[in-house]
């Protein structure tokens, strides 16, 4: 299977964060949501693949090429979108349709017509006057437009009102349906994520926590709630990430639920209640955060 991505080892170290050994492979037409709170390291993943920064360690593929050696052919094929990007404000919109399409062969003036509509933009007003999701938009517009074949997107949602949001997310799965194009886009808003992602990266604290496709990644998470006793060997099945026992009832939160989870827990004396699946933003939660009480 082809590779857009492949991250081995990756380190990168500030001051007061660091990235470490960082591991990632997203296949080539795939599309993967990278999830973490502020801070967590999304940005500075992105801009390494963006050759933006230098790791410290390891090494960094992109589109099947190494960077920093082959920077300059794959940047071509890349399309990034993220508050580092600056518009320049006294320009249009249109003005800066024309800059990339100079640059970019392979852009598409149709396309763009149909994505200025879509997004409702107006190409001679100066980027000054556009409010912030229409500069978001403008950006995605610039982007989308030269078809790369990697699209690396930092929050595109962040900030946009529920409208804008579907707009970009209806534009985003359009892009999509061209197979050969893959996407790695950080998120704070787990629905948006768990609405287009076929995988889903997991950042806390500059390391990877989780990274896998999103049918198994919620196939295998559920809350249970059960009666009984609680006991050592409870907290010690595999998977249980989180226990609350608020007695007499005990809810515990899965990464490893199968056929066997539900037999075992009544072999231990627990009387089992409900099991029901979790939403991709209590996943998260309980991922960084674990919950357990006495
Ligand atoms: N150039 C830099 N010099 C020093 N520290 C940096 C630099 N760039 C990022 N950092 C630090 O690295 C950490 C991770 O930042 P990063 O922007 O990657 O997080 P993020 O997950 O994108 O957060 P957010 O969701 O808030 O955008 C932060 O603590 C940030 O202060």
């Amino acid at each position: 299977m082809n590779s857009a991505v492949v991250l081995k080892g990756v380190s990168k170290q500030y001051d007061d964060f660091a990235l470490r050994g960082i591991d990632l492979h997203l296949p080539s037409g795939q599309v993967m949501g990278l999830v973490g709170v502020n801070g967590a390291g999304k940005s500075t993943l992105l801009r390494l693949l963006m050759g933006l920064i230098r790791p410290d360690g390891g090494e960094v593929e992109v589109l099947g090429q190494r960077l920093p050696q082959a920077q300059v052919a794959v940047k071509r094929d890349v399309g990034y979108a993220s508050d580092d990007m600056r518009l320049y404000r006294g320009q249009s919109l249109r003005w800066h349709m024309d800059f990339i399409a100079r640059i970019y062969p392979g852009w598409d003036e149709n396309y763009a017509q149909d994505l200025l509509k879509r997004f409702n933009l107006k190409s001679q007003q100066k980027l000054g006057g556009f409010s912030h999701g229409q500069r978001v938009k403008a950006l995605l517009l610039l982007v989308f437009t030269r078809h790369p074949r990697l699209l690396l997107l930092d929050e595109p949602t962040t900030g946009l009102d529920p409208i804008a949001r579907g707009e970009v997310l209806e534009a985003l799965a359009d892009v999509l349906r061209d197979e050969q194009r893959s996407v790695l886009f950080s998120s704070h808003n787990t629905a948006d994520i768990e609405q287009i992602a076929d995988s889903i990266t997991f950042i806390h604290g500059g390391g990877i926590v989780a990274s896998r496709d999103k049918e198994s990644f919620l196939d295998s998470w559920r809350r249970i709630l059960c009666q009984g006793q609680l006991s050592a060997e409870i907290r010690q099945l595999p998977g249980v990430a989180s226990i609350r026992n608020s007695a007499p009832l005990i809810e515990l939160k899965t990464s490893a639920f199968d056929a066997g989870t539900l037999p075992v827990l009544q072999s231990l004396g627990l009387t089992v209640k409900s099991v029901e699946p979790m939403s991709l933003e209590d996943i998260f939660v309980t991922t960084v955060r674990g919950d357990n009480t006495p």
